[in-house]
């Protein structure tokens, strides 16, 4: 499934990020934990060209947690500083200051030379829609300085907001790129709730999500919907859960819409446990098989 998806907004955002990233320090990139490479728009490396950067990972607390140590060790092992955070409960939210303090001494240091003397980092936040930047911004302002949503694109306005005595952040609106070349990109986030439900088939992606949790956390399925992952196929599945949920049209038929909905509300709410939808070896297989 090819997704074109290209909102005139998002065109301004980008302009207005390329603006704001010269007012900036460094830049505060947010990726999804449960699908860190899908939730990462390429663009941000064209915008933000050689910025400090340090990536968050949000929602870290619906991921699976041995996945998403070895994102943390892949991220590392490309000169990157991770941080996992959970912006609900604060978790990992406290380090954040003080890694940027140490991502950024050797600047300060050079500006110290220089005869500049910098009080205050100023950082953007930035990330696709739905990644979390308000509540994290909520977060670390200590107060609701911004408005969150569970729907992608609430994030509206950009705006400094201080946080302690160090840190300055800007909030800027999520921003997604245009056209998924890569189907399984587009699934992905279609599954994190990353991509608005009105422009995708919900059925299609509760199948295709019963397909991969089936086959990599079975065991959670078994537990949420009473049923035996055996070799069922996604659409067997499907009408199993709807059965089990009394999910039945006029006439005894499943209805369908009415089960997807019960498959994504469960998988993206964290109901179903704790689930990465990719790993870092999905993305060593299509580089070996690029290179063959
Ligand atoms: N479990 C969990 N949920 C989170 C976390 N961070 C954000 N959320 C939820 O994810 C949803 C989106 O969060 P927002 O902070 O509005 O995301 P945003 O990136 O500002 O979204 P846009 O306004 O669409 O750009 C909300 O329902 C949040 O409660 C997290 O670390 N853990």
């Amino acid at each position: 499934m090819s997704i074109h998806w290209f909102p005139g907004h998002m065109a301004k955002a980008r302009r207005q990020i390329e603006e704001k990233c010269k007012q900036v320090d460094i830049v505060i990139e947010l990726l999804d934990a449960r699908l860190p490479l899908a939730s990462r728009n390429p663009m941000i490396d064209e915008i933000t060209g050689h910025k400090p950067r340090l990536v968050l990972f949000t929602k870290g607390d619906m991921a699976d947690e041995s996945l998403t140590n070895e994102w943390i060790s892949y991220f590392t092992q490309l000169g990157v500083s991770v941080l996992p955070i959970d912006a609900k409960t604060g978790k990992g939210v406290p380090k954040i200051a003080s890694t940027c303090e140490e991502i950024l001494e050797p600047l300060f240091v050079s500006r110290k030379k220089k005869g500049i003397v910098s009080k205050r980092m100023r950082a953007m936040v930035l990330g696709i829609p739905n990644v979390g930047k308000s509540s994290l911004i909520n977060r670390l302002a200590g107060r609701h300085a911004t408005q969150t949503g569970d729907r992608p694109g609430v994030t509206k306005a950009q705006q400094w907001i201080r946080v302690g005595k160090k840190l300055e952040l800007l909030d800027t609106p999520g921003i997604l790129w245009p056209k998924f070349e890569d189907p399984d990109t587009g699934m992905r986030l279609a599954m994190s709730g990353a991509i608005k439900d009105d422009i995708l088939p919900t059925e299609e992606i509760a199948l295709y999500t019963l397909k991969y949790v089936s086959f990599h956390y079975p065991k959670l399925l078994e537990e949420r919907y009473s049923v035996v992952i055996q070799e069922q196929t996604p659409v067997e599945l499907l009408d199993e859960i709807g059965k089990k949920r009394g999910c039945l049209m006029r006439g005894g038929e499943i209805d369908w819409d009415k089960a997807a909905d019960i498959v994504m509300g469960d998988l993206r709410s964290g109901r179903l446990g704790r689930i990465t939808l990719e790993s870092p070896s999905d993305y060593e297989e299509i580089g070996n098989e690029e290179n063959d």
